[in-house]
Order: structure tokens, then C-alpha cells, then sequence
């Protein structure tokens, strides 16, 4: 298989630490105060040790970095070497090529990255897309949950759909896809929203999603089109705990919510954050070590 690499208007790298389990989330941590998607992957099973990695512009945010991990050190006891490499020739870009052959997820999605040239099985929902440098080719078992709980709550129909932290834009092609519907899908990487953008198109799909550039709750978009009736956040445990309170607010009574970025080991904390502002949990995906959560708003009694 061929190799692709694209070209970037602003050079971008990979950064990366190699961490045993019962440190991930303090690094973790670390690398998310200038990387707005820390990437979690199985470096050695047999010891769970895991590969924490992000992607930033090259130069930007030196001094936080530092920073955060020389607090992330001392908290830790331990001092993980900081790796670098260019985006462009390793790390998640390279990785997300050679890591991509069709893959089907649930029972209707087919995904197919755009350098595959044989002809997709007609039976299914294809997506084709160019992750780039942006997160959400399929491979991952966050995203591979969130579309297998859009196919559980698909029956219930729901109209006005947020995609919050979009990335490729899968989800949200995924949704529209599926359900025919309109989406909102937000993100905060300028190439995140790049990569969605040309996906959506590349799919057709341009009259049902559309990608916003945004921060969280926050986006005028967003509190403009609230109430939803589904909202999908992939991020992490740590800032879903953060938006719990947001996200209760933002969700139409009988919404829906699927929560994923988080490990299996971290459900509990994020599914008190939730409860704790009325939502209850419907059901858990586990897929590998990363888990979905679907989640719904009580209708008023
Ligand atoms: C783990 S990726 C998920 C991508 C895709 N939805 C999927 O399921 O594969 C998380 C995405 O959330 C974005 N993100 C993180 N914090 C955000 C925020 N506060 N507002 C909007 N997007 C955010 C990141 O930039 C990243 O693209």
C-alpha cells in the first residue's frame, strides 16, 4: 500500500510519552493542557504500559508543556522521556494509512479511507474518508462504540443531532448518514473541521452536517441549535466530567447522549459526573479497553 502524506499551512507534530497504567491519567492530563486530543494506545499488554499521544504546532505552547509534565513527574515519581516526530512522516498520519484497510463496524457501517480503489460492499452505509491528522478513522475503539450506540438508539429518531468534537467527522456522516437527519459537528482543531469539511463533501453529505469550528458549550452554533435530541462526545474522561453539567442542560427531555474517550476503567467517574445531573445510563459498549456510554435525559413525570 501506498503511503500518502499531505502537506499542512502550518507544520504540526506528534508528541508522546510511554506510560504504565496507573499513570495515564496524570499524563494524560499533561499532554491535554496544549494538545486538545490526547490519543491512548496499547504500547505492551502484557505489562500495560500505554503510548500517550497528542499533536500540536510545532513550537506552540513550549513553556505549558514543560510545565505540565514537570508537575506531572513529581506527582508520578516517574519521568517519562518527551518524543517528538513530525506529523507528516510518523506518528498518527503514517499510522492512520497503514492501520486502514476497510473496516465494518456494527451492523451498517462499512468505513473505507480514500486510498483504497476497489468497490465497497453495496449492502452497507459507506463512509469514505481522509482522517489526515485529524482523529477518527474507524480503528479506534472509542469511535468504533459511539457508532455501534448510534445504531442502538437509531430507532428512537432523534432530529436535532451535535457532534462535539468531531474530528474526521464520523460520527456526524455516520448519524447523517443513517438517520438522515441534520448535524452540528464541532470541533476545536482548525484541522479537525479541515479534515471533516472535505469528508462531508466526499461523502455527499453536505446538505445534512455541518462542520463549525468551536469550543465546547461554548460555540455560538452550539447554543443556538440547543436543545438536541443526541448529542455524541468523544474527548476524554476528564473534560466529559467537566461538561457533564452543560451537556444535562443542552439535552431535550428523552435526549440521548454517547459518551466515549474514556477507558472501561474510568466508567465509574464519568458516569457520576452524568448522574449527578439527572442523566441515566442506558447502556455500556466495550470495545477492547475503551468504552461508550449511552446516557438519556428523563422526561418530566
Ligand atoms: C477522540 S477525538 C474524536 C473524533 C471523532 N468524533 C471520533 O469519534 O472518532 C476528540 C475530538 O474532540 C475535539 N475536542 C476536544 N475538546 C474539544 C472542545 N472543548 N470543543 C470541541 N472539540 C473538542 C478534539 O479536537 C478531537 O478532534
Amino acid at each position: 500500500m501506498t503511503l500518502k502524506t499531505k502537506r499542512h499551512a502550518t507544520a504540526l507534530e506528534t508528541i508522546s510519552v510511554v506510560v504504565p497504567e496507573e499513570h495515564v491519567e496524570i499524563f494524560e492530563n499533561a499532554l491535554g493542557t496544549i494538545c486538545p486530543t490526547v490519543g491512548i494506545f496499547e504500547e505492551d499488554s502484557d505489562n500495560n504500559i500505554w503510548r500517550l499521544e497528542g499533536i500540536k504546532d510545532v513550537g506552540y505552547g513550549e513553556e505549558e508543556l514543560a510545565n505540565a509534565l514537570a508537575l506531572a513527574n513529581s506527582i508520578s515519581g516517574i519521568s517519562p522521556e518527551l518524543q517528538r516526530k513530525s506529523t507528516e512522516t510518523d506518528g498518527w498520519l503514517a499510522r492512520t494509512y497503514e492501520a486502514f484497510p476497510e473496516q465494518a463496524i456494527g451492523k451498517r457501517f462499512i468505513i473505507r479511507g480514500t486510498h483504497l480503489d476497489d468497490t465497497p460492499s453495496p449492502s452497507h452505509l459507506v463512509l469514505t474518508l481522509d482522517a489526515g491528522v485529524a482523529f477518527g478513522s474507524g480503528e479506534h475503539g472509542s469511535t468504533r462504540g459511539c457508532l455501534i450506540a448510534l445504531e442502538t438508539i437509531a430507532h428512537l429518531k432523534p432530529q436535532n443531532i451535535l457532534d462535539l468534537g468531531c474530528g474526521s467527522g464520523i460520527l456526524a456522516m455516520g448519524a447523517g448518514a443513517l438517520l438522515n437527519k441534520k448535524v452540528l459537528a464541532v470541533d476545536i482543531e482548525p484541522w479537525s473541521v479541515r479534515a471533516a469539511k472535505q469528508n462531508v463533501i466526499r461523502n455527499g453529505l453536505r446538505n445534512l452536517v455541518v462542520c463549525e469550528h468551536g469550543n465546547g458549550w461554548l460555540s455560538p452554533s452550539i447554543r443556538k441549535k440547543a436543545p438536541f435530541d443526541l448529542v455524541f462526545a468523544n474527548i476524554l474522561a476528564r473534560p466529559l466530567c467537566k461538561m457533564a453539567k452543560d451537556l444535562a442542560k443542552n439535552l431535550a427531555p428523552g435526549g440521548r447522549v454517547i459518551l466515549s474517550g474514556l477507558l472501561a476503567t474510568q466508567i465509574p467517574m464519568v458516569l457520576v459526573a452524568h448522574q449527578r445531573q439527572g442523566l441515566k445510563l442506558q447502556e455500556k459498549i466495550i470495545q477492547g479497553s475503551w468504552a461508550a456510554l449511552i446516557l438519556y435525559k428523563p422526561n418530566k413525570s
